[in-house]
């Protein structure tokens, strides 16, 4: 398929991971600062964390991706139209509006209106009648965090497989264990009804005797115990899979090890195995992983809803120091807690240190920050969506993550700035910008404390082409405007 070349720069690449010692719960837990290029070289970790004047707070994939699933308890809202770009493209395109059409078997039929789906998702409607297509077809599909992707192979491995044969068939192969652990609650869930059917998982910690061969249908794990269980143990044949998927192929690349771990399992595929491919994003290294390990995809696309900036009144307060601005928050908290709004820090340190302030002033406020685990850091934002608290303290941590509506104040208390100090235009608007809120209104208070910061503000006015005008914080009658 790709030829010695391609192997021999996967044993390049093994040889260059093994050489490095690095522990890959270290990134689970955000430890460290740095991430694997294709090359499987350690790289900074750049412009997301932000890594200007003090360390930023780190944004770790891995932990983000978890997190979105744990906060997550419906379809993310998207009506942009999937790309679909068929690998033979006079083949008849189908897609379907109804689970019914997809003839599932009706244990399986069962189990999906009984987790409350109705319809299928945007990209289910392409995606699962390509994955359940006769003869197998290979799928490349880009979606972001929410819109169906897991749910949509859950339902293709449950449905290809054959419970009368007692070997495994499906490998699902996640970026990290706790990622594993949530696929397989899926699969267990939509597969409730269908008890024949037996899931494993190839996670740390989970042994059995060298040799034995596993009889459950399909296997969730990490790349590194999956390879133990292909090779070292023999607990599964590879030559008797049929169906090879590959989650969070973005977070995978990203984890030093993973890539070439994935590569070694997928070259002891057959050719006939089915492949499919997931990621939220698609940079050019994640797509030329998908191309090594996907031979002739479809390729679904579905675009994420554009954030915008309408309906966002943006403001900066003219401030000498963090002192002062710490002032001129105090004087807009009366705003900040007539619905709810977010405060945004470039540190952990200031995060705490706001937090603490804010305290001491008497005003009760919520933090985030990635020195939270990720449950508690879940149990934070459900605390906010609830509106328990509303005025929540954060870092980049979780600018992506929360779509809480009902937000309808931001303040950046520090400015998003790049590695090198630059505007983070893509960030501001993460972190203010709203997806199709019906026009609901919201405002954005930027403080400013020194010419740099200025002109950063400069920068992003002219990034996104509108004004941000100065706020008064004396001027009550402007303040008084941020509250209707
Ligand atoms: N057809 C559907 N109808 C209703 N809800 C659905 C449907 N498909 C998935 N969901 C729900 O939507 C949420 C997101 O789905 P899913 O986890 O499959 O998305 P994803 O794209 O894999 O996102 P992530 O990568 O964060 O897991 C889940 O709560 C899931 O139960």
């Amino acid at each position: 398929m790709f030829g010695d070349s391609w192997s021999h720069s996967a044993d390049l690449q093994e040889a260059a991971a093994s050489s490095i010692q690095f522990d890959k719960r270290d990134r689970v837990h955000g430890q460290r600062n740095t991430t694997g290029d294709i090359n499987g070289n350690l790289v900074p970790e750049k412009a997301r964390s932000g890594d200007w004047k003090g360390e930023g707070d780190k944004v770790n994939l891995a932990e983000e991706s978890l997190l979105n699933k744990m906060i997550r308890h419906a379809l993310v809202r998207n009506r942009n139209e999937v790309e679909v770009l068929q690998a033979d493209p006079t083949s008849p395109l189908y897609s379907v509006k109804t689970f019914e059409e997809l003839r599932l078997k009706p244990e399986l039929l069962k189990g999906v209106y009984n987790m409350g789906f109705n319809r299928p998702s945007r990209i289910q409607e392409c995606a699962l009648p390509m994955m359940l297509a006769q003869p197998p077809q290979n799928l490349i599909a880009q979606a972001q965090s929410g819109t169906g992707k897991t749910a949509a192979f859950s339902l293709a491995m449950l449905s290809h497989v054959n419970p009368a044969n007692k070997w495994t068939q499906c490998l699902c192969i996640s970026p990290t264990y706790e990622l594993a652990l949530q696929i397989g609650q899926v699969i267990e869930q939509m597969g409730k009804f269908c008890p024949d059917v037996k899931v494993q998982y190839a996670i740390r910690g989970n042994r059995m005797q060298r040799g034995v061969q596993l009889q459950d249908h399909i296997v969730i794990g990490t790349p590194g115990t999956l390879l133990d269980w292909c090779t070292k143990y023999k607990h599964i044949d590879p030559k008797k899979i049929t169906m090879f998927v590959l989650d969070e192929a973005d977070v995978m690349i990203a984890t030093q090890g993973h890539q070439d771990q994935s590569l070694r399992i997928y070259r002891q595929l057959t050719k006939d195995c089915q492949m499919l491919l997931f990621s939220a994003t698609f940079e050019d290294s994640v797509w030329r992983f998908a191309e090594r390990v996907v031979p002739d995809p479809n390729i679904i696309k579905l675009k994420r809803e554009e954030e915008t900036l309408d309906n966002i009144k943006q403001f900066y307060v003219d401030c000498k120091d963090k002192d002062e601005k710490f002032t001129a928050l105090c004087d807009l908290y009366g705003c900040l807690t007539v619905a709810q709004a977010m405060i945004f820090c470039h540190t952990r340190m200031m995060a705490s240190w706001l937090v603490e302030q804010l305290c001491k002033e008497g005003h009760q406020v919520a933090m985030l920050s990635g020195l939270l685990t990720v449950e508690q850091r879940a149990a934070v934002i459900e605390r906010f969506r609830s509106g328990k608290e509303k005025v929540l303290v954060t870092t980049n941590v979780c600018s992506r993550g929360i779509d809480v509506e009902q937000v309808s104040l931001v303040v950046n208390f520090d400015l998003p700035v790049d590695f090198d100090g630059n505007a983070d235009s893509e960030t501001y608007l993460h972190r203010i910008g709203r997806t199709g809120r019906f026009g609901r209104q919201g405002f954005a208070v930027n403080m400013v404390d020194s010419k740099h910061s200025m002109d950063i503000i400069n920068q992003i006015e002219m990034h996104f082409n509108r004004k941000i005008r100065k706020l008064d914080t004396h001027n009550l009658e402007e303040m008084e405007s941020l509250s209707t």
